[in-house]
């Protein structure tokens, strides 16, 4: 792919408002952008989705900024690639930290598209011009989730995510379904819950959710499957997929009958593709998840998304869902519900290089 340069921004912007789970708050996002330039002139960019603790996956900033340094990038440098599917599989001969990897996979994937005048969509395989949006409230408080879902509804997104945990959970749905009897709304638990709490999750089934994403442990795949078999409501899996064979086993073990696929968490989009076609051919839904993002990684979900399988509106909304300003032009904006997928090369999005620089933490370069 003839790679002249790499260079890293580690960059930092307050979220409009705190993003609340039972695992704790988001206030700030911290992230990573990746800028490949080839011989040419021609530029990709990815990011890197680790939050700057641990929280949610065992990667951080920190982690994945030594991984580029110190082992991805000189990985890219010693061994050229004619392919981005190239660099996923050199990648395999590091174990994990998959959000480093994706960063630097993404930006190649951009890059690439680019080099052939096409966009991502296209490269991957999407089948739609548009997607569908949806958005997730995470809040603490009944009252805010209701004005939230409210707003959010005017806005046009089509599917609500709300996030559960045994502090808040009946009541709290009970409340939204009162309001929103029919509005398709799915709850996300981040872990909250164990096989002890089996009387609790099963009194969910009344709110008909679309489905209950992640509720017992991140790394578990045996008690979903043993959850699933006394719940109605459809397990989604999230934090228990971290790869393409981690979701071939939790399908053949029944641990779940939707896959929440981030591209951060699985290590890029090669991985991300292999899910969503293995579940594609079995008729299992699958959708984007996301990560608090800006939008860099927005844009390569968007791309991800106009693939046939991702049949549920994911986590994938505006800009202003959580920034006052985005580090990409255009926006990515929701119209009707619906997001427009680029046709233009690559991500189809430009660099807001104003946004870049104010938010900007630090800068490495890499010559090739
Ligand atoms: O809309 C988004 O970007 C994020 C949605 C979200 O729920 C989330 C955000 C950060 C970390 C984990 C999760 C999750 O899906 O569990
Ligand atoms: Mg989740």
């Amino acid at each position: 792919m003839k790679l002249a340069l790499i260079e890293l921004y580690i960059i930092q912007m307050p979220l409009k408002s705190p993003f609340l789970t039972h695992l704790g708050a988001v206030t700030d996002r911290e992230g990573i952008i990746v800028k490949i330039t080839d011989k040419d002139g021609l530029t990709g960019y990815g990011e890197g989705v680790a939050f700057s603790t641990p929280w949610y996956t065992e990667e951080t900033v920190t982690t994945s900024l030594h991984m580029l340094t110190d082992l991805l990038i000189p990985l890219l440098k010693k061994q050229p690639i004619k392919h981005p599917e190239e660099a996923a599989l050199l990648f395999k001969s590091i174990r994990r930290n998959h959000m480093a990897k994706s960063a630097i996979e993404t930006a190649l994937w951009d890059l690439y598209s680019k080099q052939l005048s096409s966009s991502l969509s296209a490269i991957l395989g999407g089948s739609r011009s548009e997607i569908a949006s949806g958005v997730v409230v995470a809040t603490d408080s009944t009252i805010h989730a209701l004005k939230q879902i409210e707003q959010y509804v005017e806005e046009g997104y089509q599917r609500f995510k709300v996030k559960i945990n045994p502090e808040q959970d009946y009541a709290f749905l009970k409340e939204i379904r009162k309001t929103y009897p029919e509005l398709p709304i799915m709850a996300d638990a981040n872990s909250a819950y164990t096989l002890k709490d089996l009387d609790r999750l099963k009194a969910l089934d009344e709110f008909n959710l679309l489905m209950i994403e992640q509720p017992l442990a991140h790394d578990d795949i045996i008690e979903h499957a043993a959850l699933q078999k006394e719940i109605k409501t459809p397990i989604c899996l999230d934090e228990s997929i971290a790869s393409f064979d981690d979701a071939r086993k939790a399908i053949e073990l029944g641990s779940c009958q939707v896959i929440n696929i981030k591209v951060g968490r699985v290590g890029g989009l090669y991985e991300a593709k292999q899910i969503h076609d293995y579940c594609f051919a079995r008729n299992i839904p699958v959708w984007c998840g996301g990560m608090i993002e800006f939008g860099i990684s927005r844009a390569h979900n968007i791309a991800l998304a106009s693939l046939p399988g991702f049949t549920i509106p994911g986590d994938i909304s505006a800009s202003n869902r959580f920034w006052e300003e985005d580090i990409i032009l255009p926006e990515v904006q929701v119209e009707n519900g619906f997001i427009k997928v680029p046709d233009s090369p690559g991500i189809g999005v430009d660099i807001n290089e104003k946004r870049l620089k104010e938010t900007l933490l630090f800068k490495k370069s890499f010559r090739f």
